[in-house]
């Protein structure tokens, strides 16, 4: 193990995380709490000889061969402007935050000029085991032999390297994250409006729509600051939020309208956009039904209830307005990204399964309440993003999230078996091709 000293400033769940990783393969963290009560009141790396605790992030910053900014990124400009300057001379500087912009602007303006500057972004939560999930690695201004450092303190994690410039990775999860986070927030809106728990009612319960209850419930377990930041800070991330509301809102008109053959021409020529071909006979999709039906909050009724599935149909909809090829993204993808793309894959390319969300769409309009509400909830999750207010989103998300609560705890353990089961699904899958 090198002698490099690390420095985390942030000891949030992320940033504990890797305080974790790194020191249980030999590094010595320096670790920075925000809060010297919160150091003192959490034991956990009390008895870890490994990590330094330290009272300041002036302390961590001058004391550290690479630092590592694990905050709220709407906090990176003041949390940087604040030890910056203290760091160390030419030692390297990074950041966990989800948006590159905000981040590599405030190391521009604060760092001093021998500072270099290599971040990078783990591409999953703090719960997800991170072997072979990607980390993106981005050299903004550094020598080859800095990023190596970095890249030799990050391989405990196990993680798949994805070397980016800040501008392809904010682009990249403006396309993936941002814009799946606002289905499934709409979602939640959209059952809080209309006081459901989705898990109590059987039309919601099986297969796919398992996923959608579950991923629901992980975004609003986590903190708002994640998603806000995400969606608000990155400057790639508004257009295609707002296309989302608007595939949802020009879809739901003309179920309303019943305008089959306008839907219908629509939607094929999304499928054909987003995913190419139908399957050939015998070919396997990325989900199947029976490994859905297994992560259930609820019973499984005894007949699957038919959905129109409007939340999916305007996700493909949105990447094919906006010329968005998501397996063009895989390399760089979360967990929750690519259950999102494996069930509208599974609606798109199961012919049956489609036809079935289009008759829904037009026949059946037991739906529509539900749909009214979700389409309200893209608009105006849209609008707050658009808007650009931190505090508009926080009280929007902080009232549902609040709504869902008692159910958090369960939740997250069928959310976590459902990740690792169909990533392991999927795992074994890539090893078959
Ligand atoms: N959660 C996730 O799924 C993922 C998050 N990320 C990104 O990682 C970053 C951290 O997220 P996460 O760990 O989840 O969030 P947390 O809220 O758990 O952690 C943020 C931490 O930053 C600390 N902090 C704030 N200001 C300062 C300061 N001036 N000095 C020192 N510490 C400070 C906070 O301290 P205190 O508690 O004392 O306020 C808190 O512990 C975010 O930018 C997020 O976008 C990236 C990948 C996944
Ligand atoms: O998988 C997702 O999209 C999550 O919700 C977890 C997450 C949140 C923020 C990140 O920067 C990376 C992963």
């Amino acid at each position: 193990m090198g002698e490099a000293t690390v420095g985390i400033i942030g000891m949030g769940d992320m940033g504990k995380m890797y305080a974790r990783k790194i020191s249980a393969a030999g590094w010595r963290p320096m670790a920075r709490h925000f809060t010297l009560e919160n150091a003192l009141s959490d034991n956990e790396f009390h008895d870890n000889t490994n990590v330094s605790i330290l009272q300041t992030g002036h302390l961590v910053s001058r004391s550290s061969d690479w630092i590592m900014y694990s905050i709220e990124a709407k906090n990176i400009d003041a949390v940087v402007a604040a030890y910056g300057p203290s760091t160390k001379m030419g030692a390297i500087v990074g950041g966990q935050t989800s948006t590159k912009a905000p981040e590599i602007a405030a190391f521009e303006k604060h760092l001093p000029k021998d500072v270099e500057i290599v971040s990078c972004h783990s591409l999953h939560g703090p719960g997800v085991d991170p072997r072979g999930q990607p980390l993106v690695i981005i050299n903004h201004r550094a020598s080859q032999k800095s990023v190596e450092l970095v890249e030799s303190i990050l391989a405990c994690l196990g993680s798949k390297v994805v070397p980016l410039s800040a501008e392809k990775h904010d682009r990249i999860t403006a396309d993936t994250q941002a814009v799946t986070h606002a289905a499934f927030l709409s979602m939640g809106t959209a059952w809080q409006a209309n006081k459901q728990f989705p898990w109590e009612n059987p039309r919601y319960l099986g297969g796919i729509e398992n996923v959608k209850i579950n991923l629901t419930l992980r975004i609003y377990s986590n903190k708002w600051h994640v998603y806000a930041g995400l969606a608000i800070l990155n400057p790639s991330a508004k257009a295609q939020i707002r296309q989302y509301a608007e595939s949802v809102t020009e879809l739901f008109k003309l179920m309303l309208g019943g305008h089959r053959k306008e839907l219908t021409e629509r939607i094929y020529a999304a499928r054909a956009a987003v995913f190419g071909k139908p399957k050939a006979d015998g070919e396997e999709l990325l989900l199947e039904d029976e490994l859905l039906d297994r992560f259930s909050l609820g019973e499984k009724p005894a007949h699957r209830v038919k959905n129109n599935h409007l939340s999916i149909l305007a996700m493909v909809d949105c990447w094919w307005r906006l010329g968005i090829v998501p397996y063009d993204h895989m390399i760089c993808s979360t967990p929750l990204f690519r259950l999102w793309l494996g069930i509208a894959e599974y609606v798109y390319r199961k012919e049956d399964v489609l036809n079935e969300c289009i008759d829904t769409a037009i026949d059946d309009n037991t739906f529509r309440a539900d749909d009214l509400e979700f389409t309200f909830a893209a608009r105006d999750w849209s609008e707050r993003v658009s808007f650009g207010s931190m505090d508009g989103y926080r009280a929007q998300f902080e009232k549902i999230q609040a709504y869902f609560e008692p159910r958090f705890k369960e939740a997250t353990k069928v959310g976590n078996e459902m990740i690792r089961t169909i990533e392991e699904n999927l795992n074994s899958r890539k090893r078959d091709v």
